[in-house]
């Protein structure tokens, strides 16, 4: 580590003009928003993007931008009773505070609960997002119920990833997990669950009881991203392929050919439940190298 490429977080605004911070360290230049503490890219030194922002993302105040490191908390997906919640939770499009900042390129972000969380989700919390950049990119969510009575929740790193060409893109380290898949057009014949996920259409599948080490490979981008996580028992796997793309918004033409989402979670049976002042971490680290 150096000067030149290790720093103090610096205040930066995204595309839309909204409060963020960039962080420098011998891994690259991240650059993150406030508003869902969300990573929004990692310029790795040799290897350059490696996090998908599509073109047409929206920037809007409140807006959840499609592509980088969405945080998805405290529900998964649809919410299970009420169609007016926000998919994939609140977290994304509420405002987070810094709560510490290290010398080095290193951040905390928190959210706790506020009237309108309490209107969605009628619990007490502080969620905290640690963002560090060392040769890796480092960061962990951690939850505390800060009420009086348990709770359950749920919570994703939606990463998008940079893949070049999805056709030869494999996800690595999930065979034989047992999956749930949810594409509404999935490939014909279910695939061998002993081989690597590879990509031939619509892909949207939960896996429960995951290792502590899955690998992406891009072979159009000679490109390796080694997902490590700790306290993460599910993983999803996510393309929408051409019609599923077609039909979303912050989405542009061929852009899903770009990209595959791993997402490190505890979602479905594998949601978190949380004692009156317990804490629960989800940690993630991406290191990536070439094939
Ligand atoms: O469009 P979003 O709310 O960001 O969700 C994007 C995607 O996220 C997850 O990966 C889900 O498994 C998908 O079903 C969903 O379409």
């Amino acid at each position: 580590m150096n000067d030149s490429s290790t720093a103090r977080p610096t205040a930066i605004t995204d595309a839309g003009g909204r409060p963020g911070l960039e962080l420098r360290g011998p891994g690259g230049c991240v650059r993150m928003t406030l508003l869902g503490a969300h990573v929004q890219s990692w310029i790795h030194p040799e290897h350059g993007e490696v996090l998908f922002m599509s073109a047409d993302a929206s920037y809007a105040e409140r807006a959840a931008s499609r592509g980088g490191i969405p945080l998805v908390f405290p529900w998964f997906g649809a919410h299970a009773e009420r169609k007016d919640a926000p998919a994939h939770g609140f977290a994304r499009i509420q405002p987070f505070e810094v709560a510490a900042q290290g010398d080095g390129p290193s951040v905390t972000l928190r959210l706790s609960d506020t009237e309108d969380t309490r209107a969605l989700w009628p619990h007490a919390f502080l969620a905290e997002l640690t963002v560090s950049v060392a040769e890796t990119l480092a960061i962990t969510l951690a939850v505390t119920n800060t009420g009086d009575a348990a709770f359950d929740f749920e919570e994703a790193l939606h990463s998008y990833f940079v893949v070049g060409d999805v056709h030869r893109a494999t996800v690595h380290g999930l065979e034989g997990v047992p999956h749930v898949e949810s594409a509404s057009a999935p490939q014909e014949s279910p695939p061998d669950p002993s081989e690597p996920i590879g990509f031939c259409a619509e892909t949207d599948r939960i896996y429960q009881g995951v290792p502590d080490r899955i690998e992406l490979r891009a072979r159009e981008l000679d490109r390796r991203i080694e997902l490590g996580t700790r306290g993460a028992r599910s993983a999803i796997v996510w393309n929408p392929w051409i019609a599923k793309a077609a039909a979303m918004s912050q989405l542009q033409g061929d852009e899903w050919q770009q990209f595959v989402c791993v997402e490190s979670a505890n979602c479905r049976e594998n949601r978190v439940s949380l004692e009156p002042g317990a804490t629960h971490s989800m940690e993630l680290t991406l290191r990536v190298s070439s094939q």
